[in-house]
Order: structure tokens, then C-alpha cells, then sequence
């Protein structure tokens, strides 16, 4: 019991202690944190330059989010690595072959920080667009969490809104709309929505509901506001790591569109397809789903 309060008190302090710079010690709660953090600087820039020059304005939204995260993970976790979307050969895959100097050091880690400064640029971009987030996530090689993704946060700070893994929202996510007959609601990109999305949706009597950003549009299916989220076509790890670590967290299913697990920290960041909805809902849609794929 005294030992449980010690810990408690520290752990309790150094939360208390993020005014002064010390973050949470555990890893979901400093995921949480530093998602929050890049997410005051987002609003902080937004503020500052105004919509005037939208291309001005995502460059500068996507470096200060990327220098902090990387300024906080160097200080507060300088053994982990880091693969993020904003690193200049992030997205080169490493094939076996190549010289191990050449090799990103993320591959041989037994934890990576896997982030997306700023997820939904495009409507960072547009004035009075809420739908855009900061995207912290951990892979840990020894983790038993499901597609090894131990921690995860997902900061959304223009809903005033973060969810993160260490307090994941409750499972099934309410209304139940489409469990209680009415349409299902399939959150979807509103700039590269799957090309088979449109007949997707007609095949299931699904109504269509665009978003930007795919961590939105997983907080989303997570909140009860949308049944599901379909993508494909292009992606990348750091687009779907955070808010799926979230996901799996509650109960929620996530894989790929063919219904083959979701697999994080590879050679290759591309991660092109996903579909993440309620448990009860994954065999009718990953069936319909199939029948579109196999049109195509
Ligand atoms: N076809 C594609 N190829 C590569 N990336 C894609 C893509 N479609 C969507 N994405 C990425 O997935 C994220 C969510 O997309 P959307 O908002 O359209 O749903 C965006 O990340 P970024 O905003 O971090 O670039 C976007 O770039
Ligand atoms: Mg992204």
C-alpha cells in the first residue's frame, strides 16, 4: 500500500509537473501529453499566420508539430527511435540486400515512436475545418498489445479533444445506430476516398460521410459518430497507428481491407488500406468489401 502510494504520488508529480516540463512517465499517458502539446503548437501557428497562404500555413504547421515531437521524444525518451511522417527518408523502404548502413535504425529498435505531426493537412489548411490531429503512437517488439502498438494518442485540437490508450473510451462506441437498423455511416476521405467506396456504399444501403484525416475519422467510429472507416489506395504507418493503437484499445476491430492483420514498424512504412469499425459489423462489411475488390 505504501509502496502503491509512492508510485502513485510520483507518477501523480510529474503529471502536476507539466507546467515545468516534466511529462507523465507512463509511456500512454506521455503519448497523450505530447499529443497535446504538438496539437497547442498547431493552434498556436493556425492563430499566428491566418489562412491568407494555405501552403505557407502547412508547411509551418508541419514543422513546428514535427520539431516539437522530436525536440520531447530526444529529451524524455532519447533510447527510443522514431519513424515520422515529416523525417526526410521516412517513406524510402529499407529491402534486405542493402547495406546495413543505409539500414533506418527503427528497424533493429525494440521501441519506435511512430507519428504523424500534423494528419489532415489539407484541412489544417481551411479556415473553420476541425477535422485534422497530431498522431502519437508506440510500437514496442515485445509488446503483447495487438499489432504491438503499446501506447497511442490521438490529439484533435481544434474539437478540444484528445483520445489516447491510457483511459481508451468505452466499447461499443453509442448510438448504436446501425445495430438498431438504421443506415451504416462509413466515414471516408474527402479528397481520396477508395475508388469502390461510392458502390461499396450502395451495395450495403451505407450512407457516405467525408472527413479529413485518418485520425478523425477513427475517433469517429470510436465516439459512435460513424459506423465504420474504409480506406485504400495509399497510406502510410504513421496515418493509422495512433488512432488504431486507440481503436484496438477499446475493443474495436482494425485490419486490412482483406481482413489480414494491420502490421506496424516494417521495412516498408506503406501501409495502404484499413478498415476499422464495431466488432459485430467486420464480417458483413470485409464480405462486401471482398465482392468489391474482386470487381475491380
Ligand atoms: N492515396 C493516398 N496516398 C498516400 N497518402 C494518402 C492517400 N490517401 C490519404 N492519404 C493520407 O492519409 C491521411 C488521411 O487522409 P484523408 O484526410 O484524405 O482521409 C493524410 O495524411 P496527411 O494529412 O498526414 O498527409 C493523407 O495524406
Ligand atoms: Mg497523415
Amino acid at each position: 500500500m505504501g509502496e502503491q502510494t509512492k508510485v502513485s504520488a510520483r507518477v501523480t508529480g510529474q503529471r502536476d509537473g507539466a507546467d515545468s516540463g516534466a511529462p507523465p512517465v507512463i509511456d500512454a499517458a506521455f503519448a497523450r501529453w505530447l499529443a497535446d502539446r504538438a496539437g497547442q503548437e498547431l493552434l498556436r501557428v493556425r492563430a499566428q499566420m491566418g489562412h491568407a497562404d494555405g501552403k505557407a500555413l502547412k508547411a509551418a504547421g508541419d514543422k513546428a508539430a514535427h520539431d516539437l515531437l522530436r525536440a520531447e521524444l530526444a529529451r524524455w525518451r532519447p533510447a527510443d527511435a522514431v519513424l515520422s511522417e515529416e523525417d526526410e527518408h521516412a517513406r524510402v523502404a529499407w529491402r534486405e540486400g542493402e547495406p546495413d548502413t543505409v539500414r533506418p535504425d527503427r528497424l533493429g529498435a525494440s521501441r519506435v515512436w511512430i507519428v504523424d505531426p500534423l494528419d489532415g493537412t489539407r484541412e489544417f489548411s481551411e479556415e473553420g475545418r476541425s477535422d485534422w490531429a497530431v498522431h502519437v503512437a508506440l510500437w514496442t517488439a515485445d509488446s503483447s498489445s495487438p499489432a504491438c502498438l503499446s501506447a497511442g494518442a490521438v490529439a484533435m485540437p481544434a474539437q478540444h479533444r484528445t483520445i489516447a490508450t491510457d483511459n481508451p473510451p468505452a466499447y461499443p462506441p453509442m448510438p448504436l445506430e446501425s445495430a438498431t437498423g438504421g443506415a451504416i455511416r462509413i466515414a471516408a476521405s474527402r479528397t481520396r476516398p477508395p475508388a469502390f467506396v461510392t458502390a461499396l456504399a450502395e451495395d450495403l444501403g451505407a450512407e457516405l460521410v467525408p472527413m479529413g484525416s485518418a485520425g478523425v475519422k477513427i475517433a469517429a467510429v470510436i465516439s459512435g459518430e460513424a459506423d465504420a472507416y474504409v480506406h485504400a489506395g495509399g497510406q502510410y504507418e504513421w496515418d493509422s497507428a495512433a488512432p488504431v493503437a486507440v481503436a484496438l484499445a477499446t475493443g474495436l476491430h482494425a485490419s486490412r481491407v482483406d481482413g489480414s492483420p494491420l502490421v506496424y514498424n516494417r521495412a516498408d512504412p506503406k501501409l495502404p488500406d484499413l478498415v476499422v469499425c464495431r466488432k459485430d459489423l467486420a464480417p458483413r462489411l470485409l464480405a462486401a468489401i471482398g465482392k468489391q475488390l474482386r470487381t475491380q
